[in-house]
C-alpha cells in the first residue's frame, strides 16, 4: 500500500493555543481513515492545513509523495463546512455552477448524482431538499472531479438516524470504489463501522493511532447466568479468564486470549451447569477511545 498522504512534525499555533502540536502520520492509499478526538483537540486544523487552507507554524506534509500544489490538490475531493449552493437551483444547475469552476465536463453531473442517490430529485430546488440530502450533494460535487481522496470533516453532523445511515452507506461505497478516505469524526460508532484506520487527537497531539479491527483485541469478556448456587465457583476455577466479577445477576468473565464462550458452555456443561444466558461482549471503539483519553491524562499527571 503506497502512501497516500505523509505529515512530519506539523504543528499549527495560535499565540499561546497548541492547536496542533507536532502532528506525524501515514495514511495509506485505499485506506478509510478516521482522525477522532474531543472537541478543540486539532482535527479541523488539521484538515485545514493539508488542505493548504490553514498556514502551518511548523512541520511538512506531502500528498502522494510531492510537495503540495495545484495539480496534488486537483486529486483531492473536501467537504470541510457545507459549501454553498443556491436554494433557488436545482441539484443538477449547482452542480453545473461547480463544474464550470473545476473545469469539469457537465456529463459528470448526472453520474455522480447517481451515486449519491439523488438522481429522483436531481431537480428539485436546493432548498426543498432534506440535510441529509444537501450533505448528499456536498458529497457529489466533491466526486465531481473523481478524486483519489476524499476529505470529510464530521459528514454526518446534525443528521437523523436515517440521514447517518445513509452517509454512512455511501461512504462505505465510495471507498470500495477504491477512493482514500479521510474523516474527521467525533461519532465513535461511525468510525468503527466505516473506517480501516484510526488515529486519535487529544489538545493538538497525537496520542493514538491504529487499526480498527485491532479494537477490544485480547479483551473479549463473556456474561453469564446460570441457576446454580456453585457458579461462582466453577467459574473461578475454569482458568480461563483473566477477571472474574459479578454484576447484579450476572458473572463477567474477562476471557484470556484463545478462550471463548464456547469453552465456557462446554466447561459449565462438565460440571453440571446449564447456561441461560451466555453473551459475548467486545471491546467498542467508544470504550477504547474513553480508556485512551483516560490513559493519556494518567501520564500527564
Ligand atoms: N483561528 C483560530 N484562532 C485561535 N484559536 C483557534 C483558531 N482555530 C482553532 N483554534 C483553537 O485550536 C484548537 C483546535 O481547534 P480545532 O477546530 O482544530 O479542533 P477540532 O478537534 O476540530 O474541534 P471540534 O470537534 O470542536 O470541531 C482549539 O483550542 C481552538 O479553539
Amino acid at each position: 500500500m503506497d502512501t497516500v498522504l505523509s505529515i512530519k512534525n506539523l504543528s499549527k499555533h495560535y499565540g499561546k493555543i497548541k492547536a496542533l502540536d507536532g502532528l506525524s502520520l501515514d495514511i495509506k492509499r485505499g485506506s478509510v481513515f478516521g482522525i477522532l478526538g474531543p472537541n478543540g483537540s486539532g482535527k479541523t486544523t488539521t484538515l485545514g492545513m493539508v488542505l493548504d487552507v490553514i498556514n502551518p507554524t511548523s512541520g511538512l506534509f506531502e500528498w502522494f509523495g510531492q510537495k503540495s500544489s495545484s495539480a496534488t490538490r486537483k486529486r483531492i475531493g473536501a467537504i470541510l463546512e457545507h459549501p454553498i449552493f443556491y436554494p433557488y437551483l436545482t441539484g443538477v444547475e449547482n452542480l453545473m455552477i461547480v463544474c464550470d469552476i473545476k473545469g469539469v465536463p457537465y456529463s459528470r453531473v448526472d453520474e455522480v448524482l447517481e451515486q449519491v442517490s439523488l438522481g429522483e430529485r436531481k431537480d428539485s430546488k436546493f432548498k426543498t431538499y432534506s440535510l441529509g440530502m444537501k450533505q448528499r450533494l456536498s458529497i457529489a460535487s466533491a466526486l465531481l472531479c473523481d478524486p483519489e481522496v476524499m476529505i470529510l470533516d464530521e459528514p454526518t453532523n446534525g443528521l437523523d438516524p436515517q440521514g447517518i445511515a445513509e452517509i454512512r452507506e455511501l461512504i462505505i461505497e465510495i471507498a470500495n470504489s477504491g477512493k482514500t478516505i479521510i474523516i474527521a469524526s467525533h461519532l465513535l460508532d461511525e468510525v468503527q463501522k466505516v473506517c480501516t484506520h484510526f488515529c486519535v487527537l487529544q489538545r493538538g497531539r497525537l496520542i493514538h493511532n491504529g487499526l480498527v479491527e485491532d479494537v477490544g483485541k485480547g479483551s473479549l469478556s463473556v456474561e453469564v447466568k446460570a441457576d446454580a448456587e456453585n457458579l461462582e465457583q466453577v467459574l473461578e476455577s475454569a482458568q480461563m479468564h483473566k477477571q472474574l466479577k459479578r454484576e447484579l445477576d450476572k458473572y463477567i468473565l474477562t476471557m484470556e486470549d484463545n478462550y471463548g464462550a464456547a469453552d465456557v458452555n462446554k466447561y459449565l456443561f462438565d460440571n453440571g451447569i446449564t447456561a441461560k444466558h451466555l453473551v459475548v461482549k467486545t471491546k467498542t471503539l467508544e470504550k477504547q477511545f474513553l480508556e485512551i483519553l483516560k490513559g493519556q491524562e494518567g501520564g500527564q499527571s
